[in-house]
């Protein structure tokens, strides 16, 4: 037998790095999954420049997301998502944390398969309301019912989601807690 033996000084921060090797790690998922929030968290720990797409958006374009909607609509919206993201992706590597329907959009989502290990936080309902309802900056929930569109979207939006690398199911623990199942699922992968 050739077992190869793991040296037990290995943390699981090292072990996530060595999985990931040069590829970018990418964050997909409903609004309010803690995208952001746990990709930046995960970035810090495996010492890999953080970038947020939405912010990227908003920095060149020098608009926010609520005015890009209003100004030229969803399809211009997802059609430079999908060039700032490709953008990110071929200068990396980096941890990614996407805005929510970016992975929904095909040709967004090809990008992040081709460039990048991918991470769905999934949640349920309750969960994403409780985070999303603070704040009206999301164009897409500016609806008579919100907590409907947000459940019509899950309905719609999951079973692509799952499409990811890996699902992390995102809920009110510790952010370090959260960031802590995302490295262990990444070091649990087959080395590349
Ligand atoms: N595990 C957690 N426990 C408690 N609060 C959390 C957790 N993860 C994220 N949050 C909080 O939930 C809110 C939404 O998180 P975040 O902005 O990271 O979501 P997102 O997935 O990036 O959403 P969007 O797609 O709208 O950008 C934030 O206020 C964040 O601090
Ligand atoms: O879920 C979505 O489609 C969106 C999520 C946000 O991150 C922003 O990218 C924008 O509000 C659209
Ligand atoms: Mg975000």
């Amino acid at each position: 037998m050739n077992d190869v033996i793991e040296p037990v000084s290995e943390t699981l921060v090292e072990r996530a790095k060595t999985v990931l090797g040069r590829r970018n790690l990418v964050f997909v998922g409903l609004m309010g999954a803690g995208k952001s929030a746990i990709g930046r968290m995960t970035a810090t720990l495996l010492n890999i420049p953080f970038v947020d797409s939405d912010h990227e958006i908003e920095r060149v374009s020098r608009m926010t997301i609520s005015e890009l909607f209003a100004a030229y609509g969803e399809e211009e919206f997802r059609s430079l998502e999908g060039r700032v993201i490709k953008r990110l992706l071929h200068s990396g590597p980096r941890v990614v944390s996407t805005g929510g329907g970016a992975y929904i959009n095909e040709r967004t989502r090809r990008h992040i398969k081709k460039n990048g290990l991918s991470v769905w936080l999934s949640a349920d309902l309750d969960v994403l309301w409780q985070r999303v309802n603070k704040r009206d900056t999301r164009p897409l929930l500016k609806t008579e019912n919100p907590k409907q569109t947000l459940e019509n979207l899950m309905n719609a939006r999951y079973p692509v989601y799952a499409e990811a690398d890996l699902t992390v199911v995102s809920r009110d623990v510790k952010k370090e807690v959260m960031v802590d199942e995302v490295l262990a699922a990444i070091a649990a992968m087959p080395k590349k």
